[in-house]
Order: C-alpha cells, then sequence, then structure tokens
C-alpha cells in the first residue's frame, strides 16, 4: 500500500457539564487526511513532510513537531520503526480555533491513517492515545475529548487519563451549530479555567452530567438538553469570550432541547426542536452572520482511499 486518504471529524467537546470528559463526532464539517509513502528526503532529513489548504491553513504551521498531525505520525514512526518517508497533505474543512475539534481532527486522522498504511493493528483506545498527544500540541494539555469522539464515532466519555480509560455510546441526534466569526485558542481558553471550584458547583456538574448519561440511555433528549445547559463552572468563565452569547442563550432556551458553548468555544452546539430550526437559525444569523451547521451525531475518522 502507497496511500491512504482519511475522513476525520469535526468534534464537540464538554457538552457543558462534562469538561474534558464528554465529547461528540460530528458529520460536518469534517479534515480529509491524505498520508502517502515518499521516496523524497527533504533538506532537514526529516522522514516527514506536511502541506496543508482549506480552512485558514496558512495559519497552521507545517513544521513537524508543531502540527498536531506530524506529531502523532512522528511518535508512531518511532514507536513501530517505520523507515519510510512520508508526505501529509491535510485538507482543512475545520477551522481552526473554532471549538469544533479542529487540531484533533487532524490528530485522530493522520493516527487511523498510518495504522491503515503501515497495517499497525491499533486499537481504537490506542489510536485515541497516539492522537491525544497532537493535542497536547495545539492546547498544552493532551486532553482526550475532542480525539475520543474523532476515533470512536457517537458520545465518548473520557473517563479516565492515567490510564486513558474511553466509554463509547452510539447516538443519533440532530445538532445545530453556530460558528461565530472570532478564533479563540484552547490554549488561552484553558488558563479561563478556575483551578479550584466550590464544592457546590462540583455537586451541581457531577449531578448534572450523571443526569445527561441517564438520558442517553434513556433516549430523552429533552432531559439531555436540560442538563447540558447547566454549566456551574466553566461556561460562565468563557461566555464573555462570545459576544452575544448570553442573550442568544436567553433567546433559544425554549426553542431548542440545549444550548452550550462547544469546546473552548467559539462555535455554539444546541439541540434543536424540528418545529422552531428557522426560528433558531434566524436568532444565530441575526446575532453573528457566521456559518451554521445543521448536521447530526456522526461516525469516528474513517479510511476513503487505500491504495
Ligand atoms: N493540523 C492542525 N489543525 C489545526 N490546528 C493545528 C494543527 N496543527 C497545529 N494546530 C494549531 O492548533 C491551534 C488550533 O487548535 P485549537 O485552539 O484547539 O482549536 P480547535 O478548537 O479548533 O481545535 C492553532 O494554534 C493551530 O495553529
Ligand atoms: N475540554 C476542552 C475541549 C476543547 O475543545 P476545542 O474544540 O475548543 O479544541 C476545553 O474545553 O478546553
Amino acid at each position: 500500500m502507497k496511500m491512504v486518504k482519511v475522513c476525520s471529524p469535526g468534534t464537540s467537546a464538554n457538552l457543558g457539564p462534562g469538561y474534558d470528559v464528554f465529547g461528540l463526532a460530528l458529520y460536518e464539517p469534517y479534515d480529509t487526511i491524505t498520508v502517502m509513502k515518499t521516496d523524497d528526503s527533504n533538506d532537514n532529513d526529516n522522514k516527514i513532510t506536511i502541506t496543508m489548504e482549506g480552512e485558514k491553513c496558512e495559519e497552521i504551521p507545517t513544521d513537524v513537531d508543531k502540527n498536531t498531525a506530524g506529531v502523532v505520525a512522528k511518535k508512531m514512526m518511532e514507536d513501530f520503526d517505520i523507515s519510510d518517508n512520508i508526505h501529509i497533505h491535510i485538507e482543512k474543512g475545520i477551522k481552526p480555533g473554532s471549538g469544533l475539534g479542529s487540531s484533533s481532527a487532524s490528530c485522530a486522522g493522520i493516527a487511523v491513517a498510518m495504522n491503515e498504511l503501515f497495517d499497525l493493528k491499533l486499537s481504537k483506545l490506542e489510536l485515541t492515545q497516539y492522537a491525544s498527544l497532537g493535542e497536547a500540541v495545539a492546547a498544552g494539555a493532551p486532553h482526550a475529548d475532542n480525539v475520543a469522539p474523532a476515533i470512536f464515532g457517537g458520545f465518548t466519555m473520557v473517563v479516565g487519563y492515567e490510564p486513558l480509560e474511553i466509554l463509547h455510546t452510539p447516538v443519533e441526534f440532530e445538532v445545530l451549530v453556530a460558528l461565530p466569526n472570532i478564533q479563540i485558542p484552547t490554549k488561552e481558553a484553558r488558563e479561563l479555567v478556575p483551578k479550584n471550584i466550590p464544592i457546590k458547583d462540583m455537586v451541581n456538574n457531577v449531578g448534572k452530567a450523571c443526569g445527561m448519561v441517564y438520558a442517553l440511555h434513556t433516549n430523552n433528549i429533552e432531559l439531555f438538553g436540560k442538563y447540558m445547559m447547566h454549566d456551574a463552572v466553566v461556561e460562565p468563565c468563557r461566555a464573555p469570550l462570545i459576544e452575544g452569547y448570553s442573550e442568544v442563550k436567553e433567546k433559544v432556551k425554549d426553542l431548542v432541547y440545549g444550548i452550550t458553548i462547544s469546546g473552548s468555544g467559539p462555535a455554539i452546539i444546541s439541540l434543536p426542536k424540528k418545529e422552531h430550526i428557522l426560528e433558531v437559525k434566524k436568532i444565530f444569523k441575526e446575532t453573528w452572520n457566521c456559518p451554521i451547521y445543521y448536521t447530526k451525531v456522526g461516525p469516528g475518522a474513517y479510511v476513503l482511499e487505500s491504495k
């Protein structure tokens, strides 16, 4: 095999009270990652080269140690004694700094592509472990709540980091996502998260997060959305970064099942009530005049082509 092309989804992490734990894979937007064996060796005698096209790609480093895909590919090559030269091409469909797991789509996509190209036979958990190394470069911490759904698809919970433990539930529902035209680097947004929290906020978040899992397993989207809106810890610190968000949340709270900041923002994820979709879209458009994705929960990264 000489090349593999993978589709790697955008993801929405946290979902309110599930900071660094909950994540959802989306059908749209997505990145496409191609990795190919090459005979070229470049000036730095580096075995990996990277090119990019698409959403704001001019802002993303192509240096192997700074690009999230490069970091993951390099570590996999070291661990499996891979001596081929490779070239990675990323078609960026997810704007960086979006809150839709742009950096992690590249991490997850390259892990899946390398696994296929070199027939490594890694499990999804092992792929998630490799992919989270790339997140450390983008966000300053190897948080796995984006890479887990990007690999497993559906809804995922990172129930432990050391060792990494993921629980996965396939779910089916629609989401309406607004992507306001600002960029919020995850690294900076993580600095706003309080280092200590009052016990009552911890009790609130654990309670609401448990309620969301119960709601998923009893197919109760209404309950899931209701609890998703009640993060007492992280959302209050980040909401001021997104102009208009608090007002929009108030305006649409009865028109959707739930609404919250996606990841570290600025994307906003909502669970729409079918009969109010147009009204909610209009409110998003009037406030942010920005791209809107009406999509649904989707699969994890998958191979599009290999030859
Ligand atoms: N392959 C990549 N795709 C996207 N961003 C990358 C990539 N490699 C490095 N980065 C860096 O990661 C940061 C974007 O990640 P992040 O702030 O987590 O945004 P998002 O919420 O969209 O994932 C930017 O500084 C970007 O330059
Ligand atoms: N749990 C992380 C999730 C960041 O998601 P992203 O899509 O903004 O990268 C956080 O909230 O910092």
